[in-house]
């Protein structure tokens, strides 16, 4: 081949190879406007509708992944839905407690909290998360207000009490969990103001006591409290799991009321699935329509669950 010809073929290649990157660009283009189109009809379906999002402390461990969870929560509040955020927080507490060398244990997923104990999960969740979580919103071209419970009389809350069978004696004995409380009372006052702007709460799952005391409540039964108090149309808990699996580790993809409580009683739920499963069974009671456990791992798996065909996790219904 003579030095034109090889220059002749060269251009030849070149050619042919930015025509094949063009195409392979359109066909790029094309299917990000079919994802596009496929959001449409569930755009439309959550309009103006409230969704509460409780994003768990093993979820926000990775910062790529906590990115994506703050922009995929200010595209459902650009595309004309209400989010609401309540966050977790117990690696993050756990690991303050640790650097404090002050022991902690968990009943039935719940941290047994002492009066030292509940200025530190304070601390931790109002100041270090809560903030964190407003900061990314605002990175992600959003405006997040952090609030607690004790904000605007959000959520009163009441000493739990759990009682636990003594297997020898068969003697039901009282538990005492400390400043661990429930909620009593929600006034979403705050929320409904909030609801016609363009700001995003961010809830840290604190609450107030009848005589000024702070209760430490776990974050999924305060998600669960509040989209119920709000007539939510879904609560999403976003979690380090693929969602709920049965006995042989196979992830339960639907479920009703009914099995879930079966799950519950049959020993198939440990720990802190526990109060996650009873906060979706007592949400959908109280008039949330769904409930969905999803995987936080997964890179933007709220906008998959919201606005495609491919939610992942358990989704949890009354029928
Ligand atoms: N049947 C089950 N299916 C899935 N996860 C379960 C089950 N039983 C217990 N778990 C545990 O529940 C954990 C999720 O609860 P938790 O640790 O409180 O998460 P988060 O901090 O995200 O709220 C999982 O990491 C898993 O270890
Ligand atoms: C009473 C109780 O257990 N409160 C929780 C509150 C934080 C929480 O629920 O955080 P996750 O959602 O990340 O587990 C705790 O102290 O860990």
């Amino acid at each position: 081949m003579s030095e034109d010809d090889k220059d002749g073929q060269a251009e030849k290649d070149d050619l042919a190879h930015r025509l094949e990157h063009k195409s392979r660009r359109r066909l790029e283009w094309l299917a990000q406007a079919g994802i596009l189109t496929e959001a449409l009809p569930y755009m439309r379906r959550y309009n103006d509708e409230t969704i509460v999002i409780k994003y768990g402390g093993h979820a926000m461990g990775n910062d790529e992944l906590a990115k994506l969870f703050a922009r995929d929560i200010v595209l459902l509040k650009q595309c004309g839905i209400n989010p609401i955020v309540v966050h977790g927080g117990g690696p993050q507490i756990g690991a303050m407690l640790d650097k404090m060398a002050i022991k902690s244990e968990f009943i039935d997923g719940l941290r047994v909290t002492d009066g030292e104990t509940v200025g530190i999960v304070e601390m931790v969740l109002c100041g270090q998360i809560n903030k964190g979580i407003a900061a990314a919103l605002a990175e992600a071209g959003g405006r997040g207000v952090g609030i607690s419970g004790k904000d605007g009389g959000l959520i009163r809350a009441r000493k739990v009490e759990r009682t636990k069978k003594d297997p020898d004696s068969n003697i039901e004995r009282v538990l005492d969990l400390g400043f661990v409380g429930e909620p009593e009372k929600i006034d979403p006052t705050i929320l409904d103001v909030l609801r016609s702007t363009d700001l995003i709460p961010v809830i840290a799952p604190i609450g107030l006591g009848p005589n000024g005391e702070t209760y430490n409540i776990n974050a999924d039964t305060v998600a669960g409290a509040i989209a119920a108090a709000v007539n939510a149309r879904r609560l999403l808990l976003l979690t380090d799991v693929a969602g709920v699996m049965d006995k042989d580790k196979h992830v339960i993809t639907d479920m009703d009321v009914d099995q879930a409580s079966r799950l519950m009683e049959d020993g198939t739920l440990t720990g802190g699935m526990i109060p996650k499963v009873e906060t979706c069974i007592d949400a959908i009671n109280k008039g949330v329509d769904g409930a969905v456990i999803l995987d936080g791992r997964v890179p933007h798996a709220i906008l998959l669950e919201m606005f495609t065909a491919h939610g992942s996790g358990t989704l949890i219904r009354r029928r």
